[in-house]
């Protein structure tokens, strides 16, 4: 992987006080590298893990031609267009049996879902188009079905030899289930992504202490600690650290010594007391960036070394909705790409705006919103009032954060913006 300095060198139209987020993403991007260890676990142990390596499948799902109704499995040949059959019943079949022997024309078998196919037979007629013949035989009437209906082909879900599920994939319930009809009982998976975090500030207080004139109890830790959770990440909370130099370095060395990623929020702005700018740029290859974004614009990203053990860094804005849209837009997939996930973009979709929104093209807006379904059926995304970037009871009443793009000018009532709705975001 390049260093930070190479990544940077390459670009020619490169400028960290006014860097567009598509930017600083891409740089973020090819600075990343996965973590390499592999463990084997047991299958629900999987869950939310980063499959290590591609699973090929050992045997076909299904095993065997199977019928997809309860009904008779009979030759298509017997089934003349336009004309009713009445076939001879020879055998049932239950899920889980099989007929010896091969089906002959004029005859039939009674059988189950998920029993296999007679050989012999191709169709089944579900039980409800039939009629009892008597004398063990069932009438099928004309045109009841095609010839092919109401199987389920050997392996067409999962086919012997072939790829299942690839390196990469984050195993979501339906993989668990996938690996399990496969038989398998441990699933190779890469190591939990270790990142430790702290929070810088003099103001700062940890629930449990005092609230002193002026001070704010700390909440990006908790924010970050439920973020972090939700990506499966291993963490490391390291606490409030006062802004002194001693204090702070011996935090970022602890830090990154002990993780694959250390976060920090506040301290990367231009105030007077900030050490915390000059610890990160003492440790390691860091750049400071103002981004054209609201929230979020300092960001410090890069990385730093301790006692021959290096950490990648994101110094995260201090205020509490500039950290939770600086994570999600530029930690989490970075995040994700160490975690050896498969590259996957933040899904946005297109809903109408209830009302006008401003906007500055030459930068992006990240709103918090509420989508909802009104009553003529439409779904239309509403702004959840101020926009302050310190203001997170706006963050906890959204479901969605509105992305306004950089070249993007004003929005009207009706025009349609990306939103990115939290439910289902890991
Ligand atoms: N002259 C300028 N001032 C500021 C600029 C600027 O460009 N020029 N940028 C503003 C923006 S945008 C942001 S965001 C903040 C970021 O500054 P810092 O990262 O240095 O953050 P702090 O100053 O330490 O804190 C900002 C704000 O957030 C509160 N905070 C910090 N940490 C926590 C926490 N863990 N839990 C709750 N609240 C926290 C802190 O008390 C401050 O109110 O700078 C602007 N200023
Ligand atoms: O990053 Mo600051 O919170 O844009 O306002």
């Amino acid at each position: 992987m390049p260093s930070l300095s190479e990544v940077i060198s390459c670009l020619s139209d490169y400028d960290p006080n006014a860097l567009p987020v598509a930017q600083a993403q891409r740089i973020i991007r090819d600075v990343v590298a996965p973590v390499e260890a592999v463990e084997k676990v047991a299958l629900r142990s999987a869950l939310d893990r980063v499959l290590a390596h591609d699973i090929i499948s050992p045997i076909n799902v299904p095993q065997h031609d199977n019928s997809a109704m309860d009904g008779y499995a009979v030759r298509g040949a017997d089934l003349a267009p336009g004309a009713p059959a009445t076939l001879q019943i020879v055998a049932t079949i239950h899920a889980g049996g099989r007929f010896e022997g091969a089906v002959q024309a004029g005859q039939c078998v009674r059988i189950m879902t998920g029993a296999p196919m007679p050989a012999g037979c191709d169709t089944v007629v579900p039980q409800e188009f039939t009629q009892d013949a008597g004398e063990g035989r069932v009438t099928i009437p004309a045109d009841a079905v095609k010839t092919g209906d109401n199987r389920r082909l050997r392996g067409e879900d999962l086919e012997a030899g072939k790829p299942a599920l690839a390196a990469g994939k984050i195993l979501r319930p339906a993989d668990l289930g996938l690996l399990a009809s496969l038989g398998i009982a441990e699933v190779p998976v890469r190591r939990r992504l270790r990142v430790a975090f702290f929070s810088t500030g003099d103001e700062l207080r940890s629930i449990g202490e005092p609230l002193d004139a002026g001070c704010v109890y700390d909440s990006n830790r908790y924010t970050l600690y439920g973020m972090l959770k939700r990506l499966g990440c291993e963490i490391v909370d390291m606490g409030v650290v006062k802004d002194d130099p001693a204090s702070l370095e011996q935090a970022f060395r602890i830090a990154c010594e002990s993780a694959d990623a250390v976060i920090t929020s506040g301290g990367v702005s231009v105030g007077e007391a900030d050490y915390t700018k000059q610890m990160m740029a003492a440790l390691g290859d860091v750049t400071f960036w103002t981004i054209g974004m609201r929230p979020g614009r300092p960001m410090a990203f890069g990385k730093i070394s301790s006692n021959g053990k290096s950490a990648c860094l994101f110094g995260l804005p201090g205020n509490p909705v500039a950290v939770m849209v600086t994570f999600y837009f530029f930690a989490r997939d970075a995040l994700l790409r160490m975690m050896g996930a498969q590259p996957s973009r933040l899904p946005l979709m297109r809903v109408a705006s209830a009302a006008p929104v401003r906007k500055k093209p030459g930068r992006t807006e990240y709103q918090r919103g509420i989508v909802s379904t009104d009553e003529d059926g439409v779904q239309r995304v509403r702004i959840t009032g101020a926009q302050g970037s310190g203001i997170l009871r706006s963050m906890s009443e959204a479901n969605c954060i509105v992305v306004l793009h950089h070249e993007q000018d004003k929005v009207q009532a009706g025009d349609m913006v990306d939103v990115l709705l939290f439910e289902g975001l890991i």
